[in-house]
């Protein structure tokens, strides 16, 4: 599967930039609102609202994609397997910490089931999108095929196209899957080319000597897959998880739709890292919620060039970083819109006179 992902244009920046500076603050006072008004004004004025001046947040939408993973029979988490099919009725339920920032902040909360331990079919609302019931231990074996992969890909996309033509256009991504902190910090590793000791860590809660089990687990993996990690698609099905695949996926089919895409933590920006690697353009699209207490995200978004909106020792997944960053996305996109200018307001334009910015 390809994506056709615009390249979001900068010929708009200048216009962008003097539409920030012109507001009534001094320049830059808005500090990272400001960068974070600046993607969604130039993916909003480069793509669905050319020519258009005022920034907009469509029925945001969050989704959950679960999956379960072999490697965490080798003892790399506190918690069995048995935890993301109980999480995934949780979701359903509404008791976990995403459904109640969801429900707190207004955003569409969808879980989807891309293949845990027990079938969730009888947990309402959970939108089935299964791989498989758990991915091979990726120590031992391919996590998954490349069929399991092209197929992922195929239902996240359609499952983003379908949440765009019911007018959303901003969408985030949360994941659940027990041991997928071990696969995310082995695609880092092999996508970085880093070693293991710098991408792991504490996931759920590990010990130190837990630690560095997962560490020769990731090193055992990188080895015995040396030769198919070639492509992103490669690395997803060697290292990968089936809700990685899919949140991938999605995040690539949700650029191709114009839309914002808001990156959750350390296991969706391994996510992000691989969609990257096969759309550069997809990058534009971004915003990076937060950095979660996983040592080695912090890595990760250097590596990406990004600064996160948040910063709060999250360390839970789910989305809930993502889903806390929302007020601060929206609060970006109406200073843009309805703060007054200097000329409206009337107010001495203190950008011309401490900056020289206006040549005379
Ligand atoms: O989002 C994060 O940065 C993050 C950091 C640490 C743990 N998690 C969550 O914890 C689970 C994975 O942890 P583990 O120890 O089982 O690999 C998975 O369900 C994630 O949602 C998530
Ligand atoms: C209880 C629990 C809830 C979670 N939510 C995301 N990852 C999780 C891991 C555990 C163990």
């Amino acid at each position: 599967m390809n994506f056709a992902i615009k390249k979001v244009t900068d010929v708009f920046n200048q216009q962008i930039q003097a539409t920030i500076d012109g507001k009534t603050k001094p320049l830059g006072a808005l500090g990272q609102l400001e960068d974070t008004a600046k993607i969604i004004a130039a993916v909003q004025l480069s793509t669905v609202n050319t020519g258009q001046q005022s920034l907009s947040i469509k029925h945001p939408s969050l989704f959950i994609f679960a999956g379960d993973h072999g490697v965490a029979a080798q003892g790399v988490s506190i918690a069995p397997s048995e935890v993301t099919s109980q999480m995934v009725a949780n979701f359903a339920s509404g008791g976990a910490a995403i459904n109640v920032f969801c429900k707190q902040l207004g955003w569409q909360l969808s879980v989807v089931d891309a293949g845990v331990l027990s079938p969730t079919d009888n947990c309402l609302g959970v939108i089935n999108q299964r791989l498989g019931n758990i991915t091979a231990p990726l120590n031992i074996a391919p996590a998954m095929s490349l069929a399991q992969v092209e197929l992922g890909f195929e239902k996240a996309t359609a499952l983003v196209k379908s949440v765009h033509e019911k007018g959303c256009n901003l969408i985030a991504f949360g994941e659940m899957g027990i041991g997928n902190t071990t696969s995310a910090a082995a695609i880092m590793a092999a996508i970085i080319g880093i070693p293991a000791s710098e991408c792991v860590g504490r996931g759920t809660g590990v010990s130190d000597e837990i630690v560095k089990i997962k560490q020769q687990v990731i090193e055992q993996a990188l080895e015995l897959h040396q030769g198919n990690l070639n492509s992103a698609k490669e690395i997803l099905a060697s290292l990968g998880g089936f809700e990685i695949v899919q949140i991938t996926a999605a995040m690539l089919a949700a650029a191709e739709q114009e839309m914002l895409v808001v990156v959750d933590g350390f296991i969706c920006t391994a996510a992000a890292m691989l969609a990257i690697d096969i759309n550069a353009n997809v990058k534009d699209y971004m915003i990076f919620a937060h950095c979660s207490g996983e040592q080695g995200h912090q890595k990760m978004l250097s590596h990406l060039q990004v600064k996160p909106l948040l910063n709060l020792g999250l360390r839970l997944g789910e989305g809930t970083g993502a889903a806390l960053a929302l007020p601060l996305i929206q609060a970006a996109a109406a200073f843009y819109n309805d703060m007054a200018s200097f000329t409206q307001a009337q107010v001495t334009d203190v950008t011309d006179a401490n900056n020289n910015k206006v040549e005379n």
